[in-house]
């Protein structure tokens, strides 16, 4: 059994201006585990998760992913260690407009020089897979946000990072996601992050961390 956390934050404190936003934060995340982070709004969640996807730097404390420091002043050791482990659900989809939607799935796939047969299978599995010729400008708000679902997980990355994936979604199709997106993560032995203001959204996680200005607390298992 592999006994190293995918993630572990040690002491993390991070500040806007005057505002402390997260402050000597620790936890670890087992691999394996899918943990839902919820909390007050502007209490940091987001903070949070842009710090471990490298969007935002910490003021002071270490990440380590499967083990291995994400160091700061090392952005090619970093990136690469980022774009192997990880799949990115954001709100801002980053679709590129000018690729088809097979083409945007396939992405990490190419950036990770892995073979490219999963890509329709993904698209299909979130309900895209007589879409993929169409163009992102030809697409909803919901379709777009599936797109960028089957994208995060069509490299089977190790950590999945998703801040409100379904906020586009109606609830049935929120659901139908989120029920992939656990089934990818138990299927492939991977963690997942899940920030989520929807109860019903968090009840898919392994359990439920509540963030705080004390730090994150288990609210349920
Ligand atoms: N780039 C930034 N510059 C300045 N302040 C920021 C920045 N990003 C976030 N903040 C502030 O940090 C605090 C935490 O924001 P964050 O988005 O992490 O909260 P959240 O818990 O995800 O909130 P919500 O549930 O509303 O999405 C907020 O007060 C926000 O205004």
């Amino acid at each position: 059994m592999n006994t190293i956390p995918i993630l572990e934050l040690c002491n993390i404190s991070k500040a806007y201006a005057s505002r402390k936003v997260l402050s000597d934060l620790s936890f670890t995340l087992a691999a394996g585990e899918y943990v839902a982070v919820m909390g007050d709004s502007g209490v940091g969640k987001s903070t949070l998760l842009n710090l471990i996807a490298g969007l935002d730097e910490a003021d002071s404390g270490k990440i380590f992913v499967n083990g291995q420091i994400l160091a700061a002043g090392d952005e090619v050791a970093a990136t690469e260690l980022r774009r192997k482990y990880f799949g990115f659900i954001f709100q801002a989809f980053h679709i590129l407009p000018h690729l088809t939607l097979l083409q945007n799935v396939s992405l990490p796939l190419l950036l990770n020089d892995m073979p490219l047969d999963r890509t329709a299978a993904m698209l299909a599995a979130v309900g895209l897979g007589d879409r993929g010729h169409a163009f992102p400008y030809q697409l909803s708000g919901g379709e777009l946000q599936r797109v960028a679902i089957a994208r995060a997980l069509v490299h089977r990355p190790r950590l999945i990072l998703a801040d409100e994936p379904t906020g586009n979604l109606d609830p049935d199709t929120a659901q139908e996601i989120l029920q992939l997106i656990r089934a990818e993560v138990k299927a492939n032995g991977a963690s997942a992050i899940l920030v989520t203001h929807s109860h019903a959204a968090a009840a898919t996680a392994d359990k439920v961390l509540t963030l705080t200005g004390n730090g994150l607390t288990e609210t349920r298992r």
